[in-house]
């Protein structure tokens, strides 16, 4: 083995600038599929994927030839620890080729789905389906929607998913891993990952069941006892969102204290003549409040930040791009005008934020602290745009007035977003870890999916399902081979990072009432942390912002703890169970 630090340094400054030129190729080359899929633009990123699987290859064999234990740079032994774990490189190239494929197909049906009435009317996901699952309160109209989702989507890809956790699988283990799942697992560097995660559900389960309990009988007025159980699982269709991770499309059935102020910004946001592009300046105006980078020319310039009309095909769900040339930064999003979407443009413009603070770091450190830290930086500061103070500054809510019941449907209509997901983002990965490493076989797939969706949410799906169906490939992650469990971290760390921003910010009063709009001090301790990107282990960069280096449910109970006696009270006075015990009741089906 090479001991020779000299030799590796130059090794890694030759691969960086290599990097920087074969996965700005590559990237152009998806950006360009991903905003117009058609064959000539699949076959292009799909050659420009092998060329960075070949670049990769030939580092990562050689970062493999050190012996790195007596090394004095940390950063050397961080990079070339990084470059030794090859991923898919690591597969012979027929198998690569086929993988590839598998991906791009599977993204692209998910994509391109759409449900047909019987009058011959097509409906894709964004913005159609979603709006008629968020809107409507007709039992069967929802029915319609989410049963033809999952009929146009998830069915069609369950044979590709079956080939595809073959190599992913073979990837993995190529590069030393058990399985996929200890793959992705490995990317946290924390021992006790599962561990702690299951400590978190722990401590944040009796808050989802409260809400749980509440939102069903709210459910029980509007549908009645045809359709809901008060002592058992909710239908799956029935909560606002296409697969019930968020409830905030319900509000209006939940609303606490309908006289109090009202919390949803969207019909002044119409009102107003908001645009995406409006969204958008908005959200970097915040930033810059802070002290924190402004999005370049580029990014104006290039980004999607609508649904193109031109019949265009494109993958609407949202992401943010990083072209590795320290320059170039984009946005691919399907804006539509909603609060809703708003807060998707802060989670948008976190993740470029983060793109800029790191962008001189080399391109191994250009990654979040760990994935969790990239999905919360936006959300943190969404968390001060949804107060109803910081709406009403920018003109989206007229009325405002502080009192306990005003109080209580803000942090009604945030726990209908923020507690609601955290079984949703705790399980799609529990569920894929299962798949990976064999305690789910393909025969089950859709019935554990189910025992997961029952286990953690209290959901039961609206109608039968078998193994015909593929309801887990209707969610985009799936196909899109995009980890999950990041979510449910950054919903936990969100907040750990909300207090500690709202302490520097010197806020006074509850937690939930933070704005840390204007705020420098705020905006330098989170910048300092997006600087470092992967150049240290998580914990510290947790220890930069908060103190301490765990995650820790605590923030999170702080901000809700008006909402968590509400919810008590209003359970205890409904005589409610929390829970479903009678799992085994089903919806009536009228037909
Ligand atoms: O998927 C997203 C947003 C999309 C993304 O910004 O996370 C995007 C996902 C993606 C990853 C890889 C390829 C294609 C899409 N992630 C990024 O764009 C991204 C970019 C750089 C680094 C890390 C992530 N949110 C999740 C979780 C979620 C639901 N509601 C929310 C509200 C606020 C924030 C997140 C959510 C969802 O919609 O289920
Ligand atoms: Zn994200």
């Amino acid at each position: 083995k090479n001991t020779d630090e000299l030799d590796a340094k130059k090794l890694l400054e030759e691969y960086n600038s290599t990097a920087e030129v074969v996965w700005n190729t590559y990237t152009e080359a998806s950006w360009k599929y991903n905003t117009d899929i058609n064959e000539a633009n699949k076959k292009e990123m799909l050659e420009r994927n092998l060329e960075m699987a070949a670049h990769t290859l030939k580092y990562g064999e050689k970062a493999r030839q050190y012996d790195t234990a007596d090394f004095q740079d940390a950063s050397v032994k961080r990079i070339i620890k990084k470059l030794s774990d090859i991923e898919r490189a690591a597969l012979p190239s027929a198998q690569l080729e086929e993988y590839n494929t598998l991906l791009s197909n599977m993204e692209t049906k998910y994509s391109v789905a759409e449900v047909c009435r019987e009058n011959g009317t097509c409906h894709p996901l964004d913005p159609d389906l979603q709006k008629i699952i968020a809107e409507s309160r007709d039992y069967d109209e929802l029915l319609f929607a989410w049963k033809g989702w999952r009929d146009a989507s998830g069915k069609k890809i369950r044979q590709d998913y079956m080939r595809y956790v073959e190599l992913a699988n073979k990837a993995a283990t190529l590069n030393g891993h058990s399985d996929n799942g200890a793959f992705w697992r490995s990317l946290y560097e924390t021992p006790t990952f599962e561990e702690d995660l299951e400590m978190l559900w722990t401590e944040l389960e009796p808050l989802y069941k409260n809400l749980h309990a509440y939102v069903r009988r709210a459910l029980y007025n509007k549908y009645g006892s045809n359709y809901i159980n008060l002592k058992g699982p909710i239908p799956a269709h029935l909560l606002g969102n296409m697969w019930a991770q968020t409830w905030s499309g319900i509000m209006d059935l939940v609303m606490p204290y309908p006289h109090a102020t009202q919390v949803d910004a969207t019909p002044a946001m119409v009102a107003k003549g908001w645009n995406a592009t409006r969204m958008f300046q908005e959200s970097d105006s915040f930033f810059t409040s802070l002290g924190l980078l402004p999005m370049p020319k580029e990014f104006w310039d290039k980004s999607m930040l609508e649904k193109p009309s031109d019949g265009r095909q494109v993958v609407c769900h949202a992401s943010a791009w990083d072209f590795y040339n320290r320059k170039d930064f984009r946005i691919k999003q399907c804006t539509v005008v909603t609060m809703d979407d708003l807060i998707t443009v802060h989670h948008e413009m976190g993740h470029v934020q983060y793109f800029l603070q790191y962008k001189d770091q080399p391109v191994s450190f250009r990654d979040g602290a760990n994935p969790g830290f990239h999905e919360a930086i936006g959300d943190v500061l969404a968390l001060s745009v949804s107060t109803p103070k910081h709406l009403q500054s920018i003109g989206l809510l007229d009325k405002v007035e502080n009192n306990q019941e005003s109080d209580i449907n803000f942090l009604m209509s945030m726990a209908l977003d923020k507690i609601a997901f955290l079984p949703f983002g705790y399980l799609m990965d529990q569920w894929r870890w299962k798949v990976f490493d064999g305690r789910i076989p393909s025969t089950e797939y859709n019935k554990e999916w189910w025992n997961l969706r029952m286990k953690y949410q209290g959901l039961c799906p609206p109608v039968t399902r078998t193994e015909e169906d593929f309801d887990p490939g209707a969610k985009f992650h799936i196909p899109a081979n995009v980890p999950y469990v990041r979510y449910f971290v950054s919903f936990v760390i969100q907040f750990q990072f909300q207090k500690a921003l709202c302490d520097a910010a010197k806020h006074v009063g509850p937690l939930h009432t933070c704005d840390i709009y204007k705020s420098k001090e705020a905006g330098k301790l989170l910048g300092d942390v997006m600087k470092l990107g992967f150049s240290k282990p998580w914990p510290e960069a947790m220890t930069m912002i908060t103190g301490q280096p765990k995650m820790s449910a605590q923030p999170l109970m702080e901000y809700f703890k008006p909402l968590i006696q509400w919810l008590e009270e209003q359970n205890n006075k409904n005589n409610d169970i929390r829970g479903w015990p009678e799992y085994d009741w089903k919806p009536s089906t009228n037909f």
